[in-house]
């Protein structure tokens, strides 16, 4: 069974994504928005080190292989690690926006059980934009970019101010973040839409 819930179907007046002129070129990786992020971060020695590459328009692509610590049932992977790995690779489409944007809503379906040891060929695309929202959808593809589907899902991320991490995060983190010496990574946290 699949399909998406009204709340994630655009609006009639939602426009196609704008890919952001200074983009990354398609075919660059895009790198870690933050060194601690479960899903993407270079210094997070538990995460999925989920790596984007800049795709055409606004898409990307990733590869996401499941170790042994990404288990569920024996052998195969946990579901709700499937659900990150394609909710980051979600949120790395806002960086071809240059907004920051957070999960509003993730709607997974599990179409194929994903062992252990196997690579999931995930892409995922921005398909509307609505205001400060901004709806998605994503694939993870077993044994090759055109394997069958093993998991999908479709997102609505809200674009939020620098201020949401502000208030809600911890002022240890942030101050690190905002201290952090890559670059590009801090523009990516702070400086998209100041
Ligand atoms: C320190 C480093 C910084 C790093 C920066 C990069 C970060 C990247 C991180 C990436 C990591 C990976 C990604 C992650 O893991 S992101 C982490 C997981 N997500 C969160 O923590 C988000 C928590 N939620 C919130 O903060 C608020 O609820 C948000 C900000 C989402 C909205 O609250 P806000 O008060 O701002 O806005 P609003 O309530 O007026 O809503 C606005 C519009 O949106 C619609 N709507 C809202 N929710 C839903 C819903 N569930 N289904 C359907 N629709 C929904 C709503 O109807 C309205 O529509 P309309 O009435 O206008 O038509």
């Amino acid at each position: 069974m699949s399909g998406t819930s009204p709340a994630l179907t655009p609006p009639a007046d939602a426009v196609p994504p704008v890919r952001h002129p200074d983009a990354p070129a398609p075919g660059e990786l895009l790198g870690a928005h933050y060194g601690q992020c479960f899903g993407c971060g270079d210094d997070q020695p538990h995460g999925l080190h989920l790596q984007a590459r800049a795709g055409e328009g606004v898409s990307i692509t990733a590869e996401f292989t499941v170790r042994p610590a990404h288990q569920g049932a024996p052998g195969l992977a946990h579901g709700g690690v499937l659900a990150t790995a394609l909710d980051e690779a979600l949120g790395s489409l806002n960086w071809l926006l240059r907004t920051i944007a957070v999960t509003g809503r993730l709607e997974t379906d599990f179409v194929r059980p994903v062992p252990v040891g196997t690579t999931l060929y995930l892409e995922a695309e921005v398909t509307a934009v609505s205001g400060r929202k901004i709806y998605s959808t994503a694939t993870g593809r077993l044994g090759g970019p055109d394997g069958p589907v093993a998991v999908r899902a479709d997102a609505l991320f809200v674009e939020v101010k620098v201020d949401h991490f502000v208030h809600h995060g911890r002022q240890e983190e942030i101050r690190a973040a905002l201290n952090d010496p890559d670059q590009v990574r801090r523009a990516r946290a702070f400086e998209v839409n100041p």
